[in-house]
């Protein structure tokens, strides 16, 4: 490590416990944006090369939270720490003495940054050869076909080919991940890095109050479940589809049957109304990937929050290069130097790219906003608030009555089916994504836990997956297969939880800031779109960062310090009525629980496969 990047000498006293901070601090900035930089260039180039340096960055910012982490804690004792005045500083001081993997001895350093790297890679550049020269990556054709075909057999081999490709490699890799990771959380006073991670949401009862939330929704996602698979059941026969049991896992319209939006045309209520899919006119009008980025700032600024600064456009890459592998998953970084914040998306001129460019700008609007904040305090006020800024501009973004505001979507007064055929279309991105964001990590939880051992990963991930989801493998599945490697964020080690909170609180931001904006009329109809009122409780909020606890920020910001789902039922409630009175003569649930549909004659030999 480099001298400079050393921490020098200190008593045990408040006022060099403040120096030590604030050396800290700027210190802190010089070593993490140097570990962000190294990261951002694998991610935007992977080679052998660009790894070894990622590695490399890891193993300095983890020496450099050790130095400092140990000498923290070597000095300053408790009485010193808590009788810093300000409680903030006490706060700052225990979590540089988290070590994280700095808690591991320099080989198993070495292993587990070298096994997160092989991991991300392996996933990154998967491909799928359907013929010997002819190659499918995930976010190009893998993608598309699942979003677009209709072909059983075409779905089905494209769900296996994928899971042979990126899961099954990962699997051995992952438990001894596994290992290594509960180790460095247990150093922490962790009981494994399932708790470790839970930690962040300031909760003794987090898995009771995450268990409790999803029960509130359970009876809109059970009634969605069932109309979809009634629609599944018109399209794919009864040969397929079983009306009382799970719906095989392809036919859902995406690789993990979490975004059933792609299925919208089979399931429109009103199939003569105007498309709600805006992807046509998008290309129909010449959109591109930075017109779609100028559109999404706009918004941003037309509430009064801040614009992507120069260095955004000229350090951020929204498309995908044709020279090189890359990570293709969209994502936000923050450089931690208050100057560097980018973007990294493959993004194509679809409705689902333009939600996506939302997203992550609402991180970057996050990073921006409490960049003058002590490292430490640089995140969401848990980690579900920074999912759900950019998500709550795209409920706005997403009515018709923005659509035709910014001229993606012909005018004409909103008619009633208009709106359901919307509120469907919202539910079938919202409401079936539930129970996915809630089980991801349920089921880490219990690998890190160790109730899921190595020999039951894809037993317990598929139990998991009828039980919350109700859906069940097309194929069957053994030990060999290792399907929740094929998921982003597990081979990424990226938390999950963290969207399913997301999801029920970006409604309840959404309904504070509706009524800021003094909207009336249904919630899904509003629309905060220039609103100065609304974007101040959003400033408000953002710039705390994760410097005060959440249940406080989400009080002022909307009058209650609870994630309570209240608000997302208030605003599917005419969706729910709609759909109790078609599902009259449906089995809500799937109490054939053991269903899988038979593989149909032939697979995979005589499929279509170009
Ligand atoms: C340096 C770094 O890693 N930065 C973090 C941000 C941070 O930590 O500051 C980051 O950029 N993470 C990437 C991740 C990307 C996406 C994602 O993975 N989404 C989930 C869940 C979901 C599913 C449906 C949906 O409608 C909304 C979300 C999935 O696709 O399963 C892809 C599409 C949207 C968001 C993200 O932006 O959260
Ligand atoms: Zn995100």
């Amino acid at each position: 490590l480099p001298a400079h990047w050393l921490p020098g000498e200190y008593e045990n006293s408040s006022s060099d416990a403040l120096r030590f901070l604030s050396d800290y601090n700027s210190t802190a900035e010089e070593v993490f944006s140097f570990a962000v930089s190294a990261s951002w260039n694998f991610n935007t180039n992977l080679t052998d090369h660009n790894s070894k340096l990622q590695v490399n960055a890891s193993l300095e910012l983890e020496a450099f939270s050790e130095a400092w982490g140990l000498k923290a804690k070597t000095v300053f004792t408790p009485r010193i720490i808590d009788s810093l005045p300000d409680p903030k500083d006490q706060m700052l001081i225990r979590g540089i003495m988290m070590l994280g993997f700095a808690n591991l001895p320099e080989d198993e350093r070495e292993e587990v940054n070298t096994i997160l790297s092989s991991m991300s890679r392996i996933y990154a550049t998967a491909k799928v050869h359907p013929q010997p020269n002819v190659s499918w990556s995930l976010d190009r054709e893998l993608k598309e076909i699942m979003a677009k075909s209709r072909s059983y057999q075409k779905l089905l081999f494209v769900w296996e080919a994928w899971r042979n490709q990126s899961g099954v490699p990962l699997k051995k890799l992952y438990s001894r991940f596994v290992e290594l990771s509960n180790k460095a959380s247990r150093a922490d006073g962790f009981a494994d890095s399932g708790d470790d991670w839970r930690s962040w949401y300031e909760s003794e009862t987090f898995e009771q109050d995450m268990d409790k939330l999803y029960k509130t929704v359970q009876p809109l996602y059970l009634q969605l479940h069932a109309f979809v698979r009634r629609k599944l059941y018109n399209q794919y026969g009864s040969k397929y589809v079983n009306l009382k049991g799970p719906i095989p896992g392809h036919l859902l319209g995406s690789m993990f049957a979490q975004k059933w939006s792609n299925i919208y045309d089979l399931t429109m209520p009103f199939p003569n109304k105007p498309n709600l899919d805006v992807t046509k006119e998008m290309v129909r009008q010449g959109y591109n990937a930075t017109h779609m980025f100028r559109v999404a700032e706009e918004f941003f600024t037309s509430l009064g929050l801040k614009e992507m600064p120069k260095e955004f456009w000229e350090g951020s890459m929204i498309v995908k290069p044709d020279d090189r592998d890359v990570v293709c998953h969209a994502s936000a970084w923050d450089f931690y130097n208050r100057k560097d914040f980018r973007i990294k998306q493959c993004t194509k001129v679809t409705t689902e790219d333009f939600f996506t460019v939302h997203h992550e700008m609402g991180h970057i609007q996050y990073f921006l906003q409490y960049k003058n904040q002590p490292v430490g305090f640089r995140g969401g006020a848990n980690p579900g608030f920074h999912e759900a800024i950019g998500d709550v501009i795209f409920l706005s973004v997403s009515t018709p009555k923005h659509l035709q505001t910014i001229n993606l979507l012909e005018s004409g007064d909103a008619d009633e089916e208009t709106d359901l055929n919307h509120l469907l279309k919202m539910a079938l991105d919202k409401i079936a994504f539930l129970p996915s964001g809630y089980l991801i990590d349920l089921w880490r939880w219990e690998v890190f836990g160790g109730s899921t051992p190595p020999e039951r990963y894809n037993a317990d991930w598929w139990y998991l997956r009828t039980k919350y989801q109700g859906i069940c493998p097309p194929l069957r599945r053994t030990e060999d297969h290792f399907d929740p490697g094929a998921k982003f964020h597990i081979p990424n080690n990226t938390p999950y939880i963290r969207y399913f909170v997301s999801f029920i609180l970006q409604f309840q931001l959404h309904e504070k800031l509706c009524e800021a904006a003094n909207h009336t009329g249904p919630l899904h109809t509003c629309d905060i779109y220039r609103s100065k009122e609304a974007g101040a409780i959003l400033k408000k909020l953002l710039e705390s960062g994760s410097s005060r606890p959440w249940p406080e920020l989400l009080q002022e910001a909307t009058g209650t310090n609870k994630i309570d789902a209240g608000s997302l039922m208030k605003y599917f409630d005419p969706l729910m009525k709609w759909l109790e009175k078609q599902n009259v003569n449906e089995t809500l649930g799937w109490p054939d629980f053991m269903w899988v549909p038979p593989v149909p004659e032939g697979y995979p030999e005589d499929i279509d496969k170009v």
